[in-house]
């Protein structure tokens, strides 16, 4: 494999150049996620609207390469529950992930299967280590894009079985206006 340098729009993690095209994800492919599936079927209901978009560079996918590259996460909100991105553990589980802040803010919302939770803001030029065994969820309860870069381990893979089956721990929601952590009422 030869080296190569790619873009990444500052603001809007966009590459611009497309030597990687993105990957959305819309209201549709996660409705039992959201706490409010009925509030989710209104707005599929209503267009469908894209929740996230990401650009991967996979590279390899094998042991020593590395995969990066930029997310999108949508303003907007499912009933009282922000726009969030699915959440994943790495099939490797304990690969860590870097996320550096271009844009907006949000959470990274983060759990490990013994049951520790973690919820941290980043803002732009804020870099965030996510350790090895700790499942991530990026949610943007502000009114802007929330734009990161990613990099993590090529070979680390998805996991999206045990947070479809079991859901996150804690959910994050708007009251009086403002962000807040509950639990899971549908957590099993
Ligand atoms: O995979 P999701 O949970 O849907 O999140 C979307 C994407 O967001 C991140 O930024 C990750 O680094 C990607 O590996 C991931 O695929
Ligand atoms: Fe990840």
């Amino acid at each position: 494999m030869k080296p190569y340098t790619i873009d990444f729009d500052l603001l809007t993690g966009i590459c611009k150049s497309g030597k990687v095209q993105p990957v959305q994800r819309r209201v549709s492919q996660m409705k039992m996620q959201f706490a409010d599936p009925e509030a989710a079927q209104k707005a599929i209901d209503s267009g469908d609207p894209v929740l996230y978009e990401f650009s991967t560079l996979l590279n390899d996918e094998k042991k020593g390469t590395l995969a990066f590259g930029s997310t999108i996460i949508y303003p907007g909100k499912i009933g009282d529950e922000y726009y969030m991105t699915k959440g994943h553990f790495h099939t490797i589980l304990d690969s860590a992930e870097v996320y550096y802040c271009l844009s907006g803010k949000g959470f990274m919302m983060m759990e490990t299967p013994e049951g520790d939770v973690d919820l941290q803001e980043v803002h732009p030029g804020e870099a965030l280590y996510v350790p090895g065994r700790w499942a991530h969820r990026s949610i943007n309860h502000g009114t802007e894009p929330f734009v990161m870069l990613f990099v993590y381990p090529g070979d680390s893979g998805h996991d999206y079985g045990t947070i479809e089956t079991k859901g996150y721990r804690k959910l994050v929601v708007e009251r009086d206006g403002k962000p807040v952590m509950i639990d899971n009422p549908k957590w099993k």
